[in-house]
């Protein structure tokens, strides 16, 4: 498909309460560049994607401006939006401003720094072949499932067990109609591909990612990502 328009979406108005940290995690700083403009720039060097709705907290609005997308100077954001309580309610305001003629949407943390263009172009690809896609790695660990007495109750088969990330890529009209029907019904998922699962009859693609598209999340994350920046 020649000339498809993509649309990144970038929710990053969480508190970061696991983090523990002073300010919200997305604007600690790795070799004094927060943490949010490493995800934007991997977006911004992406020529597949044309356009970058940020979505971030109500206080955050005009620091994003000044502090993020002007001083480095980012080109391809076309709104800072304020989020809402839930990172679904944060996604919903993004989607509700893609532009029209945008066939692709690529849904993606702020708090996800590392994902790469490889990375980036393989989940458009799937989102334009199948419709909806979503990055993911297999699980290195064995995972149990445990009642609420930390009783083991299940051993699924690794096999079929994936770690979710980001970038989640859809057609536009797909996600925007499962994301309408669960804002309808106050149905909270914590991924954006469930919304897919629950309301809509497609198949939805897995697509092999990289481990070290972490989402930082608690301290020790911030060891891995400054070793990762260094490396
Ligand atoms: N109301 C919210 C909550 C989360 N997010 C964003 O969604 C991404 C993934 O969420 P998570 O890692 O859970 O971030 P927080 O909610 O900030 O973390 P915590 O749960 O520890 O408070 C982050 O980029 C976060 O900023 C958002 O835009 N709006
Ligand atoms: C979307 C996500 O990054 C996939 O792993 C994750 O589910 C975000 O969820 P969190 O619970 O807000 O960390």
């Amino acid at each position: 498909m020649n000339n498809v328009q993509c649309t990144v979406i970038i929710p990053a108005a969480g508190k970061g309460k696991r983090m523990k940290h002073d300010k919200s995690k997305q604007y600690i700083e790795i070799d004094g560049k927060p943490i949010l403009a490493y995800t934007i720039d991997a977006f911004e060097k992406c020529d597949e994607i044309q356009n970058i709705i940020l979505v971030v907290g109500k206080e955050e609005v005009d620091y994003c401006r000044k502090e993020i997308v002007e001083k480095y100077k980012f080109q391809k954001i076309i709104a800072i939006l304020e989020g809402g309580k839930e990172r679904q309610d944060s996604v919903y305001e993004g989607i509700k401003k893609v532009p029209e003629d945008s066939d692709i949407v690529l849904i993606h943390d702020g708090a996800r720094p590392f994902v790469g263009a490889e990375q980036i172009k393989q989940t458009i690809d799937n989102g334009i072949r199948y419709g909806a896609c979503v990055l993911g790695v297999k699980v290195k660990d064995t995972i149990k499932v445990v009642d609420d007495d930390n009783n083991i109750v299940d051993t699924p088969n690794r096999n079929n067990l994936w770690a979710i990330q980001t970038p989640q890529t859809f057609k536009k009209e797909l996600i925007t109609l499962a994301y309408q029907k669960a804002q309808n019904d106050n149905y909270c998922a914590t991924d954006d591909s469930m919304l897919v699962e629950k309301y809509l009859d497609i198949k939805i693609k897995m697509v092999e990612g990289i481990y070290s598209n972490i989402k930082i999340t608690t301290t020790e994350d911030l060891v891995i990502a400054k070793n990762f920046i260094h490396q």
